[in-house]
């Protein structure tokens, strides 16, 4: 099986093409085996290609629309996720570097429904994430510190949390307590300074893949929740995260995400390999 490395500010992925949309995800071994940074390949979820008119597709309810091509989405254990704001402009360059789409705005669909992304052979990728609803507020636990948060959806679900605590100093390798009445498929949490200067830094603890280097959607929930903080709806927020920097756009209507998003290695899965190679 052919696949693809592949990162959005150190946000990884194994790019899994299936046009046909024949490989058996569904049980999240295979998922796993993938992701797993020892035994596998490693990476916080895979991409799979397949094509919107597929039985795949159908029964993840894609409404596929203008899109030829459905990133299905799965977390480093094997869950579903909607949508993957990462993913989907590493997803996007992989269409155009395999020659399945040319240069330009084109669209992908996703279980949250359909994004464009604008893209390229190589230089930043743009996506329209579509509206982030923010949602009620709530409180988590990370690593023994209780902070307060707003909800946030982004086609998948986010708790941003604002804080002046120091987020070097919280431990999100273990999973985040929250409110399971008000999140009952798990929240992806973050933890992002006050806006300032027009910028954020960015910690997250992902549902399905624990603390990464950054998240697309969570980077939007983020940029969203600091703009809230201070009585906007509307603007250009510059967040920070470990792996790197994401420009996010938030308007009445929609929300954009600008990064970087590179294919890094190409190979075979569960060929054998043979001594000396
Ligand atoms: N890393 C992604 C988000 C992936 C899905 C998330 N873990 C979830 O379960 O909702 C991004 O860049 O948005």
């Amino acid at each position: 099986m052919e696949f693809v490395k592949g990162h959005g500010t150190e946000n990884d992925f194994v790019v899994l093409p299936d046009p046909d949309g024949v490989v058996d995800l569904d049980d999240g071994l295979l998922v796993r085996a993938l992701c797993h940074r020892r035994r596998g390949i490693g990476a916080d979820g895979v991409l799979r290609v397949v094509r919107t008119d597929t039985p795949v597709a159908a029964a993840a309810q894609v409404d596929g629309g203008e899109a030829t091509w459905f990133m299905d989405y799965r977390n480093a254990d094997g869950s579903l996720a909607e949508m993957c704001g990462n993913g989907i402009r590493v997803f996007a360059r992989y269409l155009v570097a395999a020659g399945l789409v040319a240069p330009g705005a084109h669209p992908v669909a996703t279980r949250a429904g359909t994004r464009w992304v604008t893209v390229d052979h190589s230089g930043p990728v743009t996506v329209d994430m579509g509206p982030a609803e923010l949602g009620p507020y709530s409180t988590t636990v990370v690593g023994g510190v209780e902070l307060d948060g707003v909800a946030v959806d982004v086609g998948n679900p986010h708790l941003a949390c604002v804080t002046t605590t120091d987020l070097e100093g919280l431990d999100l390798a273990r999973p985040p307590r929250y409110d399971t009445s008000l999140f009952p498929r798990g929240v992806n949490v973050e933890v992002l300074t006050p806006l300032a200067d027009g910028a954020v830094r960015l910690r997250v603890h992902e549902r399905g893949s624990g603390e990464t280097r950054s998240c697309g959607t969570g980077t939007v929930a983020g940029a969203v929740a600091a703009l809230h903080a201070v009585g906007r709806g509307t603007g250009t927020v510059t967040v920070d995260t470990p792996g790197g920097t994401l420009l996010v756009g938030v308007d009445g209507a929609t929300t954009s995400l600008t990064g970087p998003a590179e294919l890094v290695a190409r190979g075979t899965w569960g060929a054998p390999v043979a001594a000396g190679v």
